[in-house]
């Protein structure tokens, strides 16, 4: 949440003429226009994985495309299935780097990060922090992981902050570029 998915992903998409989808955006038109936060309120967490799920199933249909998946998509096995039909890119962020972002935005479109009263920075950091702990074998499956403070080294710059959405998706398109044999209908 908040690692730049849909940010790097639209810049990325545009350099390669390839459309670009957001799984959430996916998952909400299927579901009438209800917000993935009105999904969590009424059906809880394990609802709305099954509509993630079936929309990663028909995205992953589509050939050229990028797809900003929801961060939580890496827990279901079954996700991958889908999810590799594709080349999967694992956005590495620092976690107070993800609670600052998510803090300048509000919590309200994440449902997982919202809490109704507290520190909103420290509460979504402390979340964000159990949830990459949980999640990292998850993620460690991507074809491909950009590390910001990797990346942050190889150009020399000081701050995660510095690197911009371009310098990422560069990185990002490089790595894919790597990967392409293995992936038809791209
Ligand atoms: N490299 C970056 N530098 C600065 N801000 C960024 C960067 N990438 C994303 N953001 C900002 O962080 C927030 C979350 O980014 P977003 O692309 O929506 O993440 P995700 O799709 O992974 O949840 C947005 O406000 C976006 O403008
Ligand atoms: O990490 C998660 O479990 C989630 C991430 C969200 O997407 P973003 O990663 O685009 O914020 C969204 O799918 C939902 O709130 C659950």
């Amino acid at each position: 949440m908040g690692s730049g998915k849909t940010t790097v992903g639209k810049i990325l998409s545009e350099s390669l003429s390839y459309l670009f989808n957001d799984s959430d955006d996916y998952v909400e038109e299927a579901m009438g226009g209800t917000s993935v936060a009105q999904i969590f309120k009424q059906g809880g967490e394990s609802f709305f994985r099954e509509y993630e799920t079936e929309a990663l199933q028909k995205l992953s249909m589509m050939p050229r495309q990028v797809v900003a998946t929801g961060g939580g998509a890496v827990i279901r096995p079954i996700n991958w299935k889908y999810m590799r039909q594709g080349i999967t890119v694992f956005l590495d962020v620092p976690v107070d780097v993800l609670a600052s972002r998510i803090n300048a935005v509000g919590t309200h479109t994440r449902p997982l990060l919202h809490f109704d009263s507290g520190d909103a920075y420290t509460k979504a950091f402390m979340r964000l922090l159990t949830l990459s702990k949980k999640r990292s074998e998850a993620y460690a499956k991507a074809d491909a992981t950009v590390s910001l403070l990797t990346l942050a080294a190889s150009l020399q710059l000081e701050d995660v902050l510095d690197i911009t959405p371009i310098a990422i998706a560069t990185d990002v398109f490089f790595f894919s570029f790597s990967n392409l044999s293995r992936v038809k209908n791209m």
